[in-house]
């Protein structure tokens, strides 16, 4: 899939030629630096792109549908929160505000049709039981929540329709520490007692542990590493991989958390060659060639010149 803005500098691709599979009942976590392009990832298969964004191109098949080919209204009403849906980075400001919690949860199962309202309101109050918050919840307005329970309003009403794929954009990134547990715990619930596949965007290599089976790691618009979340955690090879585990501090450890050098490109402007070339310390002069992504015998998959595929 890729993706691409129009700009006053010119036309910027946010996402690059990034391709992938999540099995129902998976979890992939996209972890990369902020600007990346990881919420243009997700906002595009959501088709919810601004309007200087240029038409996705590539493939989206889920559930057997092709779901860029579809017109707007037809993803809106066949795949968008039926089949799909996103709890949103700013989900604790996306909920309208002199609107009962339960009537926009019940809005995307009316919006789907073939459901009357009592039964929509019966549908909501089961919701608010799995997102464990009382059934009066359903009478208050968002004003009246706290953070934790706003995003467990945001995480109900994606999972409305019964959706084969949810997409969570840096859930807990607006909650502390000890609520952003809860919801991680909440997250893990949910995705053993449902066979969800979960696409998790997050700038937290360790967060996404938590939760991933596997994990790709975003740098510039591309892929460089994606492997099993194991394969990442403990045996990363890609470069800009290593840097992103070395950055992590670890208890108990008498290691010092390292800083990656230099900062990620500017993507209108980006490096000839490999995009990680100016910052990478394995970096030779083979790496002005752009590398391409290679899947090596475990079954994960690098950009990088200078790592063969055995
Ligand atoms: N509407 C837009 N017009 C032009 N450029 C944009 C637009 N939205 C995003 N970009 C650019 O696209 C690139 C990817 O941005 P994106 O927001 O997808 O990254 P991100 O990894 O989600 O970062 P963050 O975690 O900070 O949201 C960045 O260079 C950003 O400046």
């Amino acid at each position: 899939m890729n993706i691409s803005y129009r700009t006053g500098e010119g036309v910027l691709q946010a996402v690059g030629g990034v391709s992938f599979t999540i099995e129902a009942g998976k979890t992939l976590a996209v972890v990369g630096e902020s600007g990346a392009g990881k919420s243009s990832l997700s906002l595009g298969m959501m088709r919810l792109l601004p309007n200087n964004a240029e038409l996705p191109t590539g493939r989206i098949i889920l559930d057997g549908i092709d779901c860029l080919k579809l017109s707007v209204n037809e993803f809106r009403r066949q795949v968008r929160w039926q089949k799909m849906s996103m709890v949103f980075q700013g989900a604790l400001d996306s909920l309208h505000p002199v609107r009962r919690v339960g009537d926009q949860i019940a809005e995307p199962i009316l919006l789907g049709g073939g459901t009357g309202k009592a039964a929509a309101d019966a549908r909501v109050i089961d919701l608010l039981k799995l997102v464990r918050l009382p059934p009066e919840t359903a009478r208050r307005y968002p004003h009246e929540l706290s953070g934790g329970m706003k995003q467990r309003i945001m995480i109900a009403m994606a999972l409305s329709c019964s959706p084969r794929l949810v997409i969570l954009d840096e859930p807990t990134s607006a909650l502390d520490v000890i609520i952003q547990a809860q919801i991680m715990n909440l997250l893990k619930k949910l995705k053993s007692d449902f066979k969800l596949a979960g696409l998790f965007i997050t700038h937290d290599l360790a967060l996404a542990s938590d939760l991933a089976d596997n994990i790709a790691v975003m740098y510039a618009g591309e892929f460089v590493e994606m492997g099993t979340a194991e394969q990442i955690l403990l045996d990363p090879r890609h470069p800009y991989t290593r840097k992103l585990l070395a950055s992590i501090p670890r208890l108990g450890s008498t290691d010092r958390p390292e800083f990656i050098s230099g900062t990620p490109p500017r993507m209108i402007q980006l490096p000839d060659g490999c995009y990680f070339r100016p910052r990478c310390p394995m970096a030779d002069e083979s790496c002005v060639v752009h590398p391409v992504i290679k899947r090596f015998a475990d079954g994960r998959q690098i950009r990088c010149g200078q790592l063969e595929a055995e």
